[in-house]
């Protein structure tokens, strides 16, 4: 059966009250040291070979001396086996002590303890890495948000007290969420799996102490409802540094997150709080890196397919890594524990991996049978809201040349010879008009009003109503003169009883396992839907 993840202290409110170091539930694991006939059925599981000849989510080309320790290894199956921890994400969290680096930690620890996983107890194993290891989010200081003003004038113009108030509250807590890299991560970044970024951010809150990529998109929307530009664009500037870095965005600021992305909200980031400021030379110096990140999507998350003999390029959500997530190594092994053919585990633990890149996580929208998450099934999808965010991108890409191309270099034959971001505007609009048409005939079905994911093993579109269907309207891939298509859609919409709430549904379905299922976080996706 699907085993919900864990979601105590996943919200921005939880922070509210504590201070960084004081992560009380996560302390807990296996104190008592009961285990139970499943812990030990778990621990037999962890125990097994996972790695050997796998695509591990990190390494030591990508995170050198620490890999050993937070992608992969003993130590991590050890301490999953054991559960040391409540929430698996705690331990890979930890920064090794000062003067450790991996490979030193690692030799203590298989000199410790030779012998098999599964015959290892919580009290030794918690010894082992209270020695070795400080308490996690040590590396992050609180920090100050000098841009922070507690009564935006924006916010006071709203007119309904009760949105108001909702925007105030929401302005409070930005304060709460700042945090700045400590400057030894930059130094010895050996013993952390934080990411160094130069400048302070916001954080999610909660257990999700790091950045996150498309959290960040709505963070800055909000930055800039409450004047916070020069927040905004640190926290722009930090995602520059990390694609110069990486070559892409990670989906979060951890190490374990290196072989995965989020929804591509890079482009939409700069454009807001270009839209917000003007700020033509940040605008200017980005546009490279602009492009850099959408390469990374073309290069490695595309797929060719032909469809009544035309050929597509579209889009999935796909990581290669495929071993167990470790900030969720004991579910995804739990996830697995039926499926007993080393290739089939590994299939479902890229599928897991590639949920997460979704940002949905595990939505019943990637299930084969529609209910139980080990029959994840992403990587056969070509998900409508990806692909929108992708001609999304392509858009903010033509229109970011155009503001800061420059003019034509010279006359020829009595033509203008325009050069550098002149063509480039021209050239990324071109590939937005085209893949806008193919994503109509991709996605679009008639009879349903609306866009739906394609699967490219049973050839078939999933009609069933999910929120998704609502990105392409906020991206605007599609012909706006269209309005009978537009009106369409919301009529759709109504009829599914999709505004019948306070907020808005992601899915109408029994399954609750996540974060982002039935009017649970389905605050992004109504965030898209409000700005339709
Ligand atoms: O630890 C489990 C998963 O947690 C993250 O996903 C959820 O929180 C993110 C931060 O708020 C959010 O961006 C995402 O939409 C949520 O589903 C993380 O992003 C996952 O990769 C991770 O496996």
């Amino acid at each position: 059966s699907p085993l919900p993840e864990t979601v105590e202290n996943d919200n921005a409110s939880a922070v509210t009250t504590r201070s960084i170091d004081d992560t009380d539930a996560n302390r807990v694991g296996n104190e008592l040291n009961v285990q139970t006939a499943e812990d030990k059925e778990i621990a037999k599981l962890i125990e097994a070979d996972l790695f050997t000849g796998s695509i591990p989510v990190c390494d030591e080309n990508s995170a050198p001396g620490r890999s050993m320790v937070y992608c992969s290894g003993r130590l991590l199956q050890a301490v999953m086996a054991v559960k040391l921890h409540e929430d698996s994400k705690t331990f890979v969290d930890r920064p090794m002590k000062e003067n450790l680096t991996g490979q030193i930690v690692i030799d203590a620890f298989n000199a410790k303890f030779p012998q098999n996983i599964s015959q290892l107890n919580y009290s030794d194993v918690k010894a082992f890495v209270d020695e070795h290891f400080d308490l996690e989010g040590q590396e992050l200081d609180i920090c100050d948000l000098p841009d922070w003003n507690p009564s935006p004038t924006l916010l006071n113009l709203i007119n309904d007290s009760k949105y108001r108030e909702f925007a105030q509250d929401l302005n409070a807590i930005w304060i709460q969420l700042c945090r700045k890299v400590n400057p030894m991560v930059e130094h010895e970044p050996e013993r952390f799996s934080l990411f160094y970024v130069p400048y302070s951010f916001v954080i999610p809150g909660g257990r999700f102490r790091e950045f996150y990529y498309w959290d960040a998109y709505w963070i800055i929307k909000g930055l800039l409802a409450s004047n916070m530009t020069a927040t905004a664009k640190n926290m722009v500037l930090n995602f520059a540094y990390i694609v110069e870095q990486h070559g892409f965005i990670p989906n979060g600021g951890r190490i374990y997150y290196l072989k995965r992305s989020q929804p591509p909200l890079f482009a939409p980031m700069v454009y807001e709080y270009y839209e917000a400021t003007h700020d033509i030379e940040t605008l200017r110096q980005l546009a490279p890196t602009i492009e850099k990140e959408i390469n990374f999507w073309m290069q490695n998350r595309s797929v060719s397919i032909t469809v009544d003999n035309q050929n597509y390029t579209m889009y999935q959500y796909r990581t290669l890594a495929n071993t167990p997530r470790p900030e969720s190594f004991r579910e995804d092994v739990t996830t697995a524990r039926n499926v007993n053919n080393i290739t089939e585990k590994r299939k479902l633990f890229q599928n897991l991996g590639s949920a997460a890149e979704s940002g949905w996580d595990f939505s019943s929208r990637w299930f084969a049978d529609g209910k139980t998450l080990s029959t994840i099934q992403i990587t056969d999808i070509l998900p409508v809201d990806l692909n929108a965010f992708i001609c999304y991108n392509m858009r903010i890409l033509s229109f970011i040349y155009g503001e800061t191309g420059q003019t034509f270099t010279s006359f020829r034959k009595n033509r203008a010879i325009f050069s550098g971001d002149t063509i480039k505007k021209d050239a990324w609009y071109n590939s937005f008009r085209k893949f806008q048409d193919d994503f109509q005939k991709m996605f679009y079905v008639a009879n349903s009003s609306g866009w739906f994911d394609y699967n490219l093993k049973s050839r078939s579109h999933n009609v069933d109503f999910y929120l998704s269907t609502a990105v392409p309207l906020f991206t605007q891939c599609y012909d706006v003169l269209n309005t009978r298509m537009t009106e369409g859609v919301y009529n759709m919409m109504q009829k599914n009883g999709v505004f019948n709430f306070a907020g808005l549904p992601t899915r109408f379905v029994e399954y609750l396992d996540s974060r982002n299922s039935f009017l649970g976080d389905s605050r992004k996706i109504s965030n898209i839907m409000s700005n339709c």
